[in-house]
């Protein structure tokens, strides 16, 4: 190679991220009893991506996990991992942290993450040596030789946490992970989880906390009755809802309710919050503004508890 096309130093500096699978449901149903709770579901879990998973109570979101992880079988449709279905192999790599919590009260803590490690196929050594440092991490490192049962809920969780991860799952299938945590555990949880999509774990988890979604996701999937609302990238999800702008003027803002292709969502004092029809409407808006005495115009962009009540709605 010629000194003129070496490439720059620069672009040797990118590590490249191993690359990891995808994890997709394809027209996922599932019926109890003749009744259809989860119906015809799809969605894709990339690598490397944190994906949201919400949904009232009842729609469905447990359902379709048992069914990704293998714990309960579809009435229709496949699991895909990589690209083709998903074997009992594939799954045993996956972590996954179930709604009912699975571990037992009277065993003490690194015993039972080893014991697990050992069902995963860790040597003693390699299951010992990951749990203490995930216990580390979830600042449990005293409590190890306490039987589990004499933590509190919220160390419990931590300790399912640690379960979930300790055998460097391949893909991570979290069912609300994050209930009942104190802030600390939920950084500490965070840092722990970036660290798997760094190495190309895709990661699902379900949540009813909006906010922390909107914080950690990268992609979202919302379910309602058992069908799939929206999916995608949460800055298409974002994009794709109505566009609106917030209007503070020095005099009260009822004016822009009779202004062409001006529709006022909310009027509060000084405040508004409007949908344009296009940018004549937006001149027009300005324009009218300003002999007001216009103090902001801003689009408002809009959170994910936005994005989930329009959808929903
Ligand atoms: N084993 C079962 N037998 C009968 N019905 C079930 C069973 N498991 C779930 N269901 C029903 O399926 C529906 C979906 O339940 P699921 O637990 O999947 O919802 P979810 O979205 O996880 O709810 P939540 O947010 O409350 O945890 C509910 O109506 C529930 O009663």
């Amino acid at each position: 190679m010629s000194a003129g096309t070496r490439p720059a130093a620069t672009t040797l500096r990118f590590r490249a991220r191993p690359a990891g699978h995808v994890l997709e449901a394809r027209g996922l149903s599932r019926a109890f009893g003749g009744r259809t709770v989860v119906e015809d579901v799809s969605f894709r879990v990339e690598p490397g991506r944190m994906t949201g998973f919400v949904g009232a109570n009842g729609a469905g979101k447990t359902t379709t996990m048992r069914m990704l992880t293998g714990v309960l079988r579809t009435t229709a449709g496949e699991v895909l991992w990589d690209g083709r279905p998903v074997t009992a192999a594939d799954r045993a790599g996956f972590g996954y942290m179930p709604e009912e919590r699975g571990l037992y009260p009277r065993q003490p803590v690194l015993d039972q993450l080893c014991y697990l490690g050992r069902l995963h196929g860790m040597d003693r050594r390699a299951a010992l040596a990951e749990a203490r440092r995930l216990l580390e991490r979830l600042d449990l490192a005293g409590r190890e030789r306490d039987p589990l049962g004499t933590l509190s809920l919220g160390n419990q969780q931590r300790v399912q946490i640690a379960a979930a991860l300790l055998h460097g799952p391949t893909a991570l299938v979290l069912d609300e992970p994050f209930s009942g945590l104190d802030p600390v555990a939920v950084d500490a949880m965070t840092g722990l989880l970036r660290e798997r999509l760094e190495q190309g774990v895709p990661v699902l988890f379900s949540s009813h906390q909006l906010d922390l979604v909107d914080r950690l996701c990268d992609s979202l999937v919302v379910l309602s009755a058992g069908r799939v609302l929206a999916a995608g990238a949460v800055e298409d999800l974002r994009r794709a809802g109505p566009r609106r702008h917030r209007l503070r003027c020095e005099q009260d803002a009822g004016w822009v309710r009779g202004l062409r292709g001006v529709r006022a969502v909310d009027v509060d004092g000084p405040d508004a919050v409007l949908e344009l029809d296009d940018d004549d409407a937006r001149r027009r808006l300005l324009r009218a503004a300003v002999e007001r005495g216009l103090v902001e115009f801003a689009e408002i962009v809009p959170g994910l508890a936005d994005v989930y009540r329009e959808v929903t709605r």
